[in-house]
Order: structure tokens, then C-alpha cells, then sequence
């Protein structure tokens, strides 16, 4: 059966068009309820103003990952170098490591584009949308009249009001990926998985780095795991300064100078600011929808629902968890509302990230500190990856995995700190939103030698004070005893 695509349908004349269902923003979260919604059937409109697939695939998770990529091989021949393998002196060609960033998109692109939604019967606005009333939303010289509108319209980058920064050359997330040429010396106001992510990449391609964080550096993961990253990052030669807020930015001759609150002083050739991510709801003219937002995004309910019942938003533009799993974890939330009036409910228990600097941090659920203020009683359980036979081998013995649980052995939260943690965290997200206990992570067969067995033996040592203590001890004797 051919789906009836939105069209010219509406009694508002000729540029008016009826749907089901009008996504605003064409990235991670627009697409995944455009994609979803149009293959179930409804009537789909999806409006985007700028690149199809948003922040994730041209100036975010995509690009970041593939310079990484390249990154982490040029460390990589170095490490070899320390097994005995030698590959020569490292050289790194800037123009091919964009030429890579630039292939990588251009792979993933097609997945996201106008032709593809176009295929799944949507149909696509290439303009900005703004709202003129309570259900209806214009897009380029286009009214859209829609029985449920989706905000999707994600974040931009926060450039904080520093005195001197408008009179000097400065890159964001947004630009820093054209790769002009490879900075000399790379200075970085943000110690956030931006700004750290993109500062060890650059520091591994060749470039000196210096880190100018306000508070400590990735400051939403815990703190004695953040200090494995740092340890690494300072071992590798970046200058790393916490507690600095930058207070002012000035040109000295070639050198753009940034000076903290406190007065330190960094010069360097090149300035990122990755200094936290604004909401995107300029121009949607929300009022006009009674859409109710502030600094921090568009207010929403755990349905998604926005002000206005008919009208829901997600992703970056309401704020709190700005990951692309998040988005197309809450695209199906607003789906299932919208399209089945399921009262589903958006849930953080059990909400991962990962940092993909080398080493890798991970965190699922509650951290530690995160646990005891809120005045749980807890478990901590940790292995080093010093003792994981895989680590050894591979030389990559930094790092632990911290497993936290309440006193009867409910995994509450994970967090890991190691080669990979992105990848071996995803046990552990299991067992945080099922409210596994323990004993099922501990029982666990894990192949060997494999580094996921670390957090095996971190669960196993829940049961240790009891499995080798006196009562077993004398249990194990006089059952010998009785033959
Ligand atoms: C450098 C960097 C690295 C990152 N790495 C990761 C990572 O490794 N893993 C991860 O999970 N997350 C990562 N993120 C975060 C991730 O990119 C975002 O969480 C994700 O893109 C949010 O998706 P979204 O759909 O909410 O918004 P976006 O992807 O930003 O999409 C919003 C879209 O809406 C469009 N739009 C805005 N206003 C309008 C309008 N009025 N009309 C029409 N269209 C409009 C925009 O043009 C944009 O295309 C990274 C972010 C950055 C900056
Ligand atoms: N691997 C990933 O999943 C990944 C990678 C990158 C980004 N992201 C997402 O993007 C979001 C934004 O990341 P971000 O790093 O841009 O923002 P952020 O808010 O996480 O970090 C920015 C940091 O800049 C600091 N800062 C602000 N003004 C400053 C100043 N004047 N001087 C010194 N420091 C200052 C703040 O203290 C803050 O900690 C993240 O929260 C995350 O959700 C995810």
C-alpha cells in the first residue's frame, strides 16, 4: 500500500500543507521520529534549515570520532614502539587526516539525507520553521498545519561573554573540523568532553595544547576516574589548567593571549571555545505556541510534552543529558506518544556516556559521589586493569572499572576508566536499568583473557568478605569433618 505523503491538502491554499506529524530539525532526534513515524504510517513533514543529520554528523560525535581516529593511531605507532614493533618515526599528514574526517561524513551522509527521507515518504522543507500559532508552523513561504509538531532544533555553541574574544580569530565545534591547517599551539577554553576530546586529538596529531577549565576538567564523571584521563593527558605533554576561568583574550602581535580570573597567563596560535552548548530556540518564536523555555531549553514533562500538549521537543534543545543516544532514545518516547497516545514516560536511570579520549571513560547510572549525596548507603567495588591479564598483554594497564551498588547488592552505577570503557560499560547499562544485583554480574562467564573481565572480578569482590571469612571457613571445616 503507498503511505499518503503530507501534501497540499489543507484548506490554507496552495503553499499549506496537512500532516500527522511536523518534525522541526533534521539531526539525531528529528530524523529518528521522521524516520519513525512516516515507515508507521503517519503523515510526516520533517524541516530542516541547515545540514541534513545536524550537530552529530558534520560538526560533532562524527568528525570528533574520526579525528580521534586518526589521533589515536599516531600515538599508537609509539605504544607499538614499547612492544617491540617499530613503524619509524610518526608523520602526520594534516590535509589526509581531514581528508579522512571529510570521507567519514561523506559515508554516513547518504543515511541521513533529503533523498533517503524523501524514499520513506516524508517530506522534507530545506528552510527555517517558525511558529505562528498554536498548530501551525511556516517554512520557507510554507505553512504547515500539523496534528502534532516535534522540536528537534538541538544546541549551538554557548561562546561566553569573555572581554576581547569578538576581536580575535577564535573556532568552535563548528568550524574547528574545516581543518584549515594543524595548529602550532592550541588553546582551549572548556574542559568539557569537547574540549577535552578535541585537545588530546590535536595534542596526538602534532599540536601543543593547553586546557583552560573553570572547575576541574570533566566534571560530570567521577572524579578519581577523570584522573586516569588526566594523568594520561598531562603524561602526553598537555598543559592542563583547572580552576581557570577565563577572564579575558587579547591579540600580542600573532599570539592570541588568554588570561584566567587569576591571572595566569597562556599565549598561543590557535583558540577553540567549547565552552558548554545553548539550546537552539531563536526564531521559532515559541511564545506563539505557548511553548514555555529558558536558558537551560524548552520545558518538557517525562512524556516530552512541551506547554502545549500537542507539541512535543527533545534532544539538545531541552537541555540535561546532550548525547545522541539520548536523542534517539527519547524519539522513541515522543513516537509512542504521539502516534499511539501511549503514555510513555522518558526514564535516566540507566542513561551511559562515554568519552573518547585514550584512555576511554564510561558511566552508567549513579557515580559514587552522585549516591552518597543523595544519602544512599553503598557498595564500591573496583578492579584495576592492572590486574587484567589482557591489559598486561596489551601494555594498556591504566585505568579501573568501579562498580557501585546499594547495601544489598543492586548495581546502582559503573564507571570505567580504561582502554575500551565505552564498549565494556554496555554490560553494566544492563544491569543498572533491569536493577540487576551483583550476583548476576558476578556469575557471568567471561571469555579470557578478555578486559571485560575486570569488571567480573570487581563484582566478585562484593562477595569476598563473606566467601573467605570466618563463618565459611568454619562452615567448609565441619562439613570436611562429617565426611
Ligand atoms: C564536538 C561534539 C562531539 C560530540 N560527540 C558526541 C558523541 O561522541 N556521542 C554522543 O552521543 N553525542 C555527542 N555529541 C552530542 C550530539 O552531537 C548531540 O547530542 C546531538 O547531535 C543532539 O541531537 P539533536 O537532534 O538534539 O540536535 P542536532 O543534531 O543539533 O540537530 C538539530 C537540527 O535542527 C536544525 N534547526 C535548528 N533550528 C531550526 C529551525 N528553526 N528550523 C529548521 N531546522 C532547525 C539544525 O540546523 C540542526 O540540523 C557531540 C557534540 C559535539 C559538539
Ligand atoms: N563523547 C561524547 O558523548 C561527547 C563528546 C562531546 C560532547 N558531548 C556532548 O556535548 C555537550 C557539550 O560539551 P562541552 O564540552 O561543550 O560543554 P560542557 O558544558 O560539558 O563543558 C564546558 C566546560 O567549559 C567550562 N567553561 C565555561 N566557560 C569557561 C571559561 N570562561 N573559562 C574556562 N572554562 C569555562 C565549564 O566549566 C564547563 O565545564 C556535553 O555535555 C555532551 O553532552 C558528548
Amino acid at each position: 500500500m503507498m503511505l499518503p505523503r503530507a501534501g497540499m491538502e489543507t484548506k490554507s491554499g496552495m503553499d499549506g500543507i496537512a500532516a500527522d506529524i511536523c518534525v522541526i530539525g533534521g539531526g539525531s532526534g528529528g530524523l529518528s521520529v521522521a524516520a519513525g513515524a512516516a515507515q508507521m504510517g503517519a503523515r510526516t513533514v520533517l524541516i530542516e534549515k541547515g545540514l541534513m543529520g545536524g550537530d552529530c554528523l558534520n560538526f560533532g560525535c562524527v568528525p570528533s570520532k574520526a579525528l580521534l581516529a586518526a589521533a589515536h593511531a599516531a600515538a599508537g605507532i609509539g605504544h607499538a614502539a614499547r612492544l617491540g614493533v617499530d613503524a619509524g618515526p610518526v608523520a602526520v599528514d594534516f590535509e589526509r587526516v581531514c581528508a579522512h574526517v571529510r570521507a567519514t561524513i561523506a559515508a554516513i551522509a547518504p543515511h541521513d539525507s533529503v533523498a533517503r527521507f524523501e524514499g520513506l515518504g516524508v517530506t522534507v522543507l530545506q528552510a527555517a520553521a517558525r511558529f505562528t500559532g498554536p498548530d501551525t508552523v511556516e517554512a520557507g513561504g510554507r505553512t504547515v498545519r500539523a496534528r502534532r509538531f516535534v522540536i528537534a532544533t538541538g544546541s549551538t555553541p554557548l561562546v561566553p561573554q569573555i572581554p576581547g574574544l569578538d576581536g580575535v580569530p577564535y573556532m568552535t565545534n563548528e568550524t574547528i573540523f574545516d581543518c584549515p591547517a594543524l595548529p602550532r599551539h592550541l588553546l582551549v577554553i572548556g574542559g568539557g568532553p569537547v574540549g577535552i576530546e578535541l585537545a588530546q586529538a590535536f595534542g596526538r596529531l602534532g599540536s601543543r595544547v593547553t586546557v583552560l577549565q573553570g572547575t576541574t576538567i570533566l566534571p560530570r564523571d567521577d572524579a578519581e576516574l577523570v584522573a586516569v584521563v588526566r594523568d594520561r593527558l598531562l603524561a602526553e605533554g598537555m598543559a592542563i589548567h583547572e580552576g581557570a576561568r577565563a577572564a579575558t583574550v587579547a591579540m600580542d602581535g600573532e599570539e592570541i593571549v588568554v588570561t584566567t580570573a587569576d591571572g595566569v597567563r597562556v599565549a598561543g596560535s590557535h583558540l577553540l571555545v567549547a565552552a558548554g552548548r545553548r539550546p537552539t530556540v531563536a526564531g521559532l518564536d515559541l511564545e506563539r505556541a505557548g511553548i514555555a523555555f529558558s536558558a537551560g531549553g524548552i520545558a518538557v514533562d517525562r512524556r516530552l510534552r512541551t506547554g502545549n500538549r500537542r507539541i512535543f521537543a527533545l534532544g539538545d534543545v531541552i537541555g540535561g543529558y546532550q548525547f545522541t543516544h539520548m536523542a534517539g532514545y527519547q524519539a522513541g518516547i515522543v513516537l509512542r506518544n504521539a502516534l499511539f497516545r501511549w503514555p510513555a514516560r522518558a526514564c535516566d536511570r540507566a542513561v551511559p556516556w562515554a568519552t573518547y579520549t585514550e584512555p576511554e571513560l564510561a558511566q552508567v547510572g549513579l557515580s559514587e559521589a552522585t549516591a552518597r549525596a543523595q544519602g544512599r548507603e553503598v557498595r564500591v567495588l573496583r578492579a584495576t586493569m592492572a590486574d587484567n591479564d589482557r591489559a598486561r598483554a596489551e601494555g594498556r594497564t591504566e585505568g579501573l572499572v568501579k562498580i557501585v551498588t546499594d547495601r544489598r547488592g543492586r548495581v546502582l552505577g559503573a564507571g570505567i576508566a580504561a582502554a575500551h570503557a565505552g564498549e565494556l560499560i554496555q554490560p553494566w547499562i544492563l544491569a543498572v536499568g533491569r536493577g540487576l544485583g551483583i550476583g548476576a554480574m558476578a556469575g557471568m562467564i567471561a571469555p579470557y583473557p578478555t578486559l571485560g573481565e575486570a569488571g567480573r572480578r570487581a563484582a566478585g569482590s562484593f562477595f569476598t568478605p563473606t566467601l573467605y571469612g570466618r563463618r565459611t571457613r568454619w562452615l567448609v571445616r565441619l562439613l570436611q569433618r562429617l565426611g
